[in-house]
């Protein structure tokens, strides 16, 4: 019988280096011979992407949003991510639902319970294997970000956002510590390499 897959979600604050390391694993864990299926949220399902070009660009009510990403989420979950599970493969995400929590809940101040609600709604049984979160301090995020590209609707917010989205990813980790590996990204991408080198390898030995 085939073994169900893992399920690694990549977490941070933006500009945090997230997009950067994912393919790094990508690649470490495609190596292996896994096989695997990277994808993101929002986004991920061709509904999910068109919802996504609307979470990141149209204003809307902070409930409005909380609603949409779980709606992404559910599209993704029932189209890609449970079939790839299912049949073996390794999913990782750029980003899920600790995201809500961290920028619906900390960054725009979503009562947690509501968000909470949503997520045993729609996905009651589903939870990542792994999470790793880069933690970078908002000055070094910030910093990356505006040397590379044009800003979307939560890339503009204010520092005070980003912090409370920080905090809650921290209170997160600090609160689930099997499921995080806590990164600090503000060290060289070598370095980071490091020590994905030894979380990867731990995850293949754990499933050999
Ligand atoms: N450790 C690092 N040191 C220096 N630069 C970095 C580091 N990690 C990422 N960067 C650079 O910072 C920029 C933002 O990185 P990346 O797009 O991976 O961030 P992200 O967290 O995925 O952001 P977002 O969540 O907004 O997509 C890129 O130009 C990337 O090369
Ligand atoms: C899943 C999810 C995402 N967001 C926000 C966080 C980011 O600012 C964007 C996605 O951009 P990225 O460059 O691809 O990381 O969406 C959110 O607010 N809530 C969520 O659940």
């Amino acid at each position: 019988m085939t073994s169900r897959g893992k399920f690694i979600t990549f977490e941070g604050i933006d500009g945090a280096g997230k997009s950067t390391h994912i393919r790094y694993c990508a690649d470490l864990i495609a190596a292996s011979g896994v096989e695997l299926v990277s994808t993101r949220e929002p986004g991920g399902t061709p509904l999910g992407e068109k919802l996504r070009e609307l979470i990141l660009h149209e204003a809307m009510h902070l409930e409005t949003e909380a609603l949409l990403v779980f709606a992404s989420r559910r599209e993704h979950i029932a189209q890609l991510i449970e079939p790839a599970l299912a049949r073996g493969a390794w999913v990782i995400s750029d980003r899920f639902t600790d995201a809500s929590f961290a920028y619906q809940g900390g960054g725009r101040g979503l009562e947690l319970v509501k968000i909470d609600t949503l997520a045993n709604w729609v996905h009651p049984e589903l939870s990542p294997d792994l999470t790793i979160l880069f933690d970078v301090p908002l000055d070094v995020a910030r910093a990356r970000l505006d040397a590379t590209r044009e800003l979307d609707r939560f890339e503009q917010e204010k520092a005070d956002f980003f912090l409370a989205a920080r905090n809650e990813y921290l209170r997160r980790a600090a609160a689930e510590p099997a499921r995080f590996r806590v990164i600090d990204s503000s060290q060289s991408i070598d370095a980071i390499r490091v020590e994905l080198d030894a979380i990867v390898a731990a995850l293949l030995a754990g499933a050999a």
